[in-house]
């Protein structure tokens, strides 16, 4: 174990890129003692009575867990002091929540799907927390939707934390992909005690695969493209791909996107009859454009199977989009098809 913590290595960031504000910093520290309250909310489980529904339904008429209302609160009551945030939007709430009068606002914006894959939390399997940094415009509101609208290019910093059988926290300031891993010890057992401690620097994902992830279920619903593609996958050795491909789903995209920084792999939730109407399953700025962002900082792809992720002009806060992202030579390869190659 290197022993940096996240704080350290933040510091030690800024000397080498030069370009690292103190309010980034800020709250990027602020976002992981988020992640650390979260994952430790998540881990009393069923000692606490947070599992279950919360009898509310969020913005997106999606029933809310417990953990989804928990997180969210979490996140927003630990940026509301102030300082570093203008404001943040989440995926459970209808509108932006600027920094209340009275605290000082910063600069910043930040974009959080608080828990993510929250069908799982019952049945004590992974489950994250995704998120997106993007800067204000100078003089915007951001109580108002229009200062979020920002293409994932645009994104200053994005991450998620992974809440399993260890909890990690992946981030990317634009140079790499990078891990921490949060100690669990109890404190006065061990010095870093509570403290996300650098595991590793520079994930990349490997240009070739043979592992896949999607939802079967919703074969019937998909484009030609997606049904070509995966017919080919899972031909096997007896088909045009000449390999075999094994196939991973574990309905939570955090812990879909950790296992492709890990060790390589294709996540496709791409356009289907059910979601079309809506435009995908998958929200845009909070789950497409960071992981996208990752995933290309990793050596790997991110597409609707029309266009880059990260190039979408956003036309809405709570925006739905395909995505097919992972090993580049597998978005290519669906990609093509998609333009009838
Ligand atoms: O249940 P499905 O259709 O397989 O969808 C799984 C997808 O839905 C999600 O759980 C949506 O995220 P939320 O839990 O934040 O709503 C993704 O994480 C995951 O990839
Ligand atoms: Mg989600
Ligand atoms: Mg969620």
């Amino acid at each position: 174990m290197s022993g940096i913590t996240f704080s350290a290595w933040l510091r030690d960031a800024q000397r080498a890129h030069g370009s690292l504000p103190a309010d980034l910093i800020q709250t990027l520290e602020v976002t992981a003692d988020a992640c650390r309250r979260i994952s430790a909310a998540i881990g009393q489980g069923a000692l606490a009575g947070v599992l279950g529904a919360a009898g509310s339904a969020n913005v997106q008429g999606e029933d809310q867990k417990k953990l989804d209302v928990i997180s969210n609160d979490i996140l927003l009551d630990v940026h509301s002091s102030g300082g570093h945030l203008a404001g943040m939007a989440s995926e459970e709430m209808d509108d932006p929540f600027p920094i209340p009068d009275g605290a000082p606002r910063g600069r910043y914006l930040l974009l959080f799907d608080p828990l993510d894959g929250s069908s799982n939390i019952d049945i004590n399997v992974s489950v994250g927390t995704i998120f997106s940094v993007l800067e204000a415009p100078a003089g915007s509101n951001a109580a108002e939707v229009a200062p979020f609208l920002q293409p994932g290019t645009a994104q200053v910093a994005a991450g998620y934390a992974v809440y399993g059988p260890s909890t990690q926290l992946i981030l990317t300031l634009g140079h790499g992909v990078h891990a921490f891993t949060l100690d669990r010890r109890a404190a006065g057992e061990a010095a870093t005690a509570g403290e996300f401690i650098l595991t590793q620097e520079g994930m990349t994902i490997p240009a070739e695969t043979q592992e896949f992830a999607i939802n079967m279920s919703n074969q019937r619903f998909w484009e030609a493209p997606v049904q070509r593609y995966v017919d080919e996958l899972l031909a096997g050795k007896a088909g045009v791909r000449g390999r075999d491909f094994n196939m991973r789903w574990v309905a939570a995209m955090v812990a879909d996107v950790h296992r492709i920084l890990t060790r390589g792999g294709v996540f496709l939730y791409p356009l289907d009859s059910k979601t079309a109407a809506k435009g995908g399953k998958l929200r845009l700025m909070y789950e497409a454009n960071p992981m996208s962002w990752l995933v290309e900082q990793a050596g790997g792809a991110a597409s609707t199977g029309r266009q880059r992720i990260l190039d979408i002009a956003p036309t809405g806060l709570h925006q739905r989009v395909p995505v097919i992202l992972g090993s580049r030579a597998e978005v290519e390869r669906v990609a093509g098809y998609h333009q009838g190659e």
